[in-house]
């Protein structure tokens, strides 16, 4: 009787010591060593400083399997300027300090510093890395993610080829010049952008008037579009992201419907459209049929909405296999949406619905609410974006470390508003806009469920109200419902999704509209809510939020260093 049930348990031991060994196997470490300086480059033919990482922009691919272990050796080589990267949608469970969020999470990587990230990829699908120090973003400094499923298994919809792009816009002043501008009791707007790129390269006129034509002669391989070869009658995965500074955009290619798989990593009821209306931080796969005629190439383009501007469209080649890549389409290249038609973009945004059976509906209630209102302000004269507002300042000690550490008097310790006046506000008047600045935070009682309901408005300086894209670091939220005006707290409640909505990590809220999110405060740490507008996020245009701080384990010493935590990072 005991030998049976020996050899029982000795049977069993096997079999779970053979199923680690198989899950091992199959989880690998993924190791990267960049390096990220400034060189001149021509993206759009005009020569500027850009960041690179390994020399390139956008940086290289991270290509992995789901729950591989990714490990980044980071060298600073920027010479006079700090950096830090953000893993945009990766929840770091479990390592909460390699979020990359400077003030937040870490401390800034000085200048001739080497730091190591290092975290788990636990789900399938298309995610970015870039900058998230300062306005560095907007330099070049970002790249993709593309986490393909675990060995074995196959994705719910079939195609040949797998690619992915990056769309940015782009802008010929530095970094340094807009964020003076931003600052100054004198605002100057960045402005629009002179180019939008497609994977890192663009067109920018150099025949304007007033350019140094010493700066626009870069070569025609430096400065030629993008070129997406297919081969005819092939299915393409298109994983597309946008990771513009400012611009809203639309994404097309000539003559060829897309079929939209998935967002932000999850998948969506498969819908198919003619132009993708896509908002900074967010990324999405589309399916293409290369079913047109292939004796000749197309355009893909992406224009700019949402802001009246002079932006050309970004233009790419999509190369029909074997014509010439550098070919053009004999045709003249589509012209988009007009950039004032919110009716298209608001609908694209409600078609977004979980695929049947892809992830778990939301909790029916949550635990508590908060209202965001979105204004811009001023602050003793200076213009600053905020919530309910309040403007948001970057403490010196990252929140992580001091919360963990207690800390607690290095920031605002009062609680930000939960709400505003919302009987009485109304979002169409002119702003009066006084606001204050802070650096406090939420703090949410664990693994409660949160709803978010951001609210728009009519903007300070300008009478119009523009669309914001919100991006929440370490978790998914499920987005509720959109709509247009103010929110009914009585009404609209009733009409969210609980059915089937989308989990996503970034999303738009449209002008003069409201967006309703649920989450759950389940990922222990300290995180950054905000507004992924390069600009606005500077001008103070987000929260953070802490949960579980508790639960967190002990912080590596490299995050440290910077505000009262000098001397730290040597610490044993
Ligand atoms: O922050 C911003 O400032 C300008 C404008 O409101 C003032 O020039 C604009 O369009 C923004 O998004």
């Amino acid at each position: 009787m005991v030998r049976v049930a020996l050899s029982q348990c000795i049977k069993i031991l096997i079999f779970f010591t053979l199923y680690l060994f198989v899950s091992s196997v199959d989880a690998r470490i993924r190791r990267y060593k960049w390096e990220v300086k400034y060189e001149y480059k021509s993206p759009d033919c005009y020569k500027k400083l850009v960041i690179t990482v390994n020399g390139k922009t956008p940086g290289p691919t991270i290509l992995a399997r789901e729950n591989d272990t990714i490990i980044v050796e980071l060298k600073n080589s920027l010479l006079t300027e700090n950096v830090a990267i953000h893993w945009h949608g990766i929840r770091q469970i479990e390592t909460p300090w390699f979020d990359g969020t400077e003030g937040v999470t870490q401390c800034p990587i000085l200048p001739g510093d080497t730091f190591i990230y290092e975290f788990v990829v636990d789900r399938p699908g298309t995610y970015l890395y870039h900058a998230h120090y300062g306005m560095q973003r907007e330099a070049g400094l970002y790249g993709s993610i593309r986490v393909l499923l675990g060995d074995g298994k196959t994705e719910p919809f079939p195609y040949d080829h797998d690619r992915s792009i990056i769309l940015n816009d782009w802008y010929h002043k530095t970094t340094f010049e807009q964020a003076t501008g931003l600052s100054s009791l004198d605002f100057d707007w960045v402005g629009e952008p002179q180019s939008i790129l497609i994977q890192g390269k663009g067109r920018f006129n150099c025949s304007s008037p007033g350019i140094d034509a010493g700066l626009c002669n870069a070569t025609p391989s430096e400065c030629s579009p993008y070129v997406l070869t297919v081969i005819p009658g092939k299915t393409y995965r298109l994983r597309i992201a946008s990771l513009t500074s400012l611009s809203a955009l639309s994404f097309e290619i000539e003559g060829h419907n897309m079929t939209v798989v998935e967002a932000d990593g999850h998948y969506v009821q498969p819908f198919v459209i003619n132009n993708l209306f896509i908002y900074s931080g967010e990324t999405y796969s589309v399916l293409i049929n290369a079913d047109q005629d292939p004796s000749r190439n197309y355009w893909a383009s992406a224009k700019v909405v949402s802001r009246q501007n002079t932006t050309p469209n970004g233009l790419a080649i999509f190369n029909y296999y074997p014509n010439h890549p550098r070919r053009y389409p004999p045709t003249v290249p589509p012209r988009g949406p007009a950039w004032n038609d919110t009716a298209p973009r608001m609908s694209q945004s409600l078609a977004i619905k979980a695929r049947q059976g892809s992830i778990s509906p939301p909790p029916p209630l949550s635990d508590r609410v908060f209202v965001f209102l979105n204004t811009q302000n001023k602050v003793n004269g200076y213009v600053r974006w905020s919530v309910n507002n309040v403007s948001f300042n970057l403490p010196h000690t990252p929140y992580l470390i001091s919360l963990k550490e207690n800390l607690t008097h290095l920031f605002q310790q009062s609680l930000p508003p939960t709400g505003y006046d919302f009987v009485n506000y109304d979002i169409y008047r002119e702003q009066d806009g006084n606001g204050t600045t802070s650096d406090s935070i939420y703090r949410l009682d664990f693994n409660t469920t949160v709803d978010i309901i951001l609210q728009n408005a009519r903007q300070l300086l300008q009478n119009r109200s523009e669309t914001h894209p919100w991006h929440l670091h370490g978790h998914d939220f499920w987005v509720l419902g959109y709509g247009d005006g103010k929110f009914d707290m009585f009404n609209d409640p009733k009409k969210y999704n609980l059915v089937n909505p989308i989990l996503k990590n970034t999303v738009p809220v449209h002008p003069y509209g409201w967006t309703a999110l649920r989450f759950r405060a389940d990922n222990p740490g300290v995180w950054a809510f905000h507004c992924h507008i390069e600009a606005h996020f500077y001008m103070g245009m987000g929260v953070v939020f802490e949960e579980g701080i508790e639960k967190v384990g002990r912080l590596p010493t490299s995050i440290m260093g910077c505000g009262d935590t000098k001397g730290w990072s040597q610490r044993p």
